[in-house]
This record gives structure tokens, sequence and C-alpha cells, in this order.
């Protein structure tokens, strides 16, 4: 089990890593579109890479086989150990996957929304396949059937690829994805501070500390 965290933040990446709860880091164009729409690519992942560990996945924005190959080259060049390669699905998209397998770099599938595409993405290789709980939910469906029965089939086969689960949008998704059989949600930062938080438990420490403060003043 590990949770990863949906951001290229470096503040929010760092100050988060502090709780020692991540080891990961996963973004998309979008996430960079709306945190950073000015920044240059190479330097913020560079600067994501400084303040985190484990797998950061950076998504390719070119469209042909051969473009996704190219700019696969460059990420990769950026942390060979680290950098995990974020392929769109699709029918060239499992040709890159099953290329950059073979020279040995890590790869994450995403913007899945079915067991049958997370199946083909693990089969040809990928590190991790990402499904989309939240797009998955706009559409109607459940989405805890597209996430336990993509982890029995990758069990079923022996397959190594690990279960990510993005497009969380509430605390009831991330608990949801993992009873199902995720392996990894990945978090937006509001969402993950959300977790560690109970008005229950707000107030009894409240009460707790008033009762330390105030001991011995009844007597
Ligand atoms: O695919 C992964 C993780 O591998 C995520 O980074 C994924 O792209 C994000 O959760 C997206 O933000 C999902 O889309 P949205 O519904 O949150 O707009």
């Amino acid at each position: 089990m590990a949770i990863f965290i949906d951001s290229s933040d470096p503040k929010e990446i760092q100050e988060l890593y502090g709780w020692g709860v991540l080891s990961g880091v996963t973004t998309n164009p979008l996430i960079i579109a709306r945190e950073a729409p000015d920044a240059d690519l190479g330097e913020r992942i560079r600067e994501v890479l400084k303040v985190s560990w484990g797998d950061v996945s950076v998504e390719l924005t070119t469209e042909t086989e051969r473009e996704q190959l190219e700019e696969a080259l460059v990420y990769h060049a950026w942390d060979r150990e680290r950098i995990c390669i974020k392929v769109p699905m699709s029918e060239h998209g499992l040709r890159v996957v099953h290329a950059l397998t073979k020279k040995g770099i890590k790869t994450n599938v995403t913007c899945m929304m079915a067991m049958n595409q997370a199946y083909l993405a693990a089969l040809a290789g990928a590190t991790y396949v990402s499904i989309f709980s939240g797009r998955v939910k706009d559409l109607g469906y459940d989405v805890r059937p597209v996430i336990s029965s993509t982890r029995t089939i990758l069990e079923r086969e022996g397959l190594p690829a690990k279960i990510i689960v993005g497009s969380m949008r509430s605390m009831f998704d991330i608990n949801e994805a993992l009873e199902a059989g995720a392996h990894i949600p990945t978090i937006t930062p509001p969402l993950l501070r959300k977790m560690v938080h109970h008005p229950r438990t707000e107030s009894t420490i409240e009460e707790f500390n008033n009762a330390w403060r105030n001991r011995g003043s009844k007597k």
C-alpha cells in the first residue's frame, strides 16, 4: 500500500512529504497547466524531483507513436531511476508502453475507465495502470467493480502492474478505492489534508488540553 500526491506544486509536495506518508508523485498536463501555466515543464519536474522521493509520473503531450517515444526519452533523461512515463491509453500508446518496457523504462498508462483497458496496459508491460474514479462516476457507473476486477485479474495472471486510482474528488472516493483493491490512491493536496481532520478528533484534543491547562483549578 502507498499513497501518491496528484500535484506538480513543489512547495505543496515538499510540505506534504514531510508527513512521511507519501511515496510518489503523479502529474498530468491539466494539473500543470492549472497550477503553473507559464512554467517550463523540465524545470518544474526537476523541482518536484528535488523535494520528493519515489516515482514521478510525467505525462506525454504529443500524439503520434514516434513523437511519444521521442518525448518519453527526453523525460526519462531527467532522472533514469524515478521518472515514470505516463502514456494515455490508445492503440499506439500500447506500442509505446511495450517499446519503453523493453528499454527498462517505467510507464504509467493513464485515462482508463475500464478493466479491459487496464488488463491490456498491464500485458503490454505497464508499471502502473491508472483508473479514473471521478470520471467513471460522472458517466453514471460504479467504479468499485472496475477496480476490484482489475485487481483480481492482475493477481490471477501474475502481472506486476500496480493499480493507481486518480480523479479522486472526495474522502468517500478514497475509501471506496482502497476497499475495492487499489494499490495506490493518488490524492490532491486539499483532499490529503482533509484525510487528517475529523471534528470529533479536534474537539477531543481541545477537551484534553483544556483539562490539562485547568488541572487543580477546582481545588
Ligand atoms: O492518472 C493519474 C495518476 O496516474 C492522475 O494524475 C490523473 O491524471 C488525475 O487524477 C486527473 O486529475 C484526473 O482527472 P480529473 O477528473 O481530476 O480532472
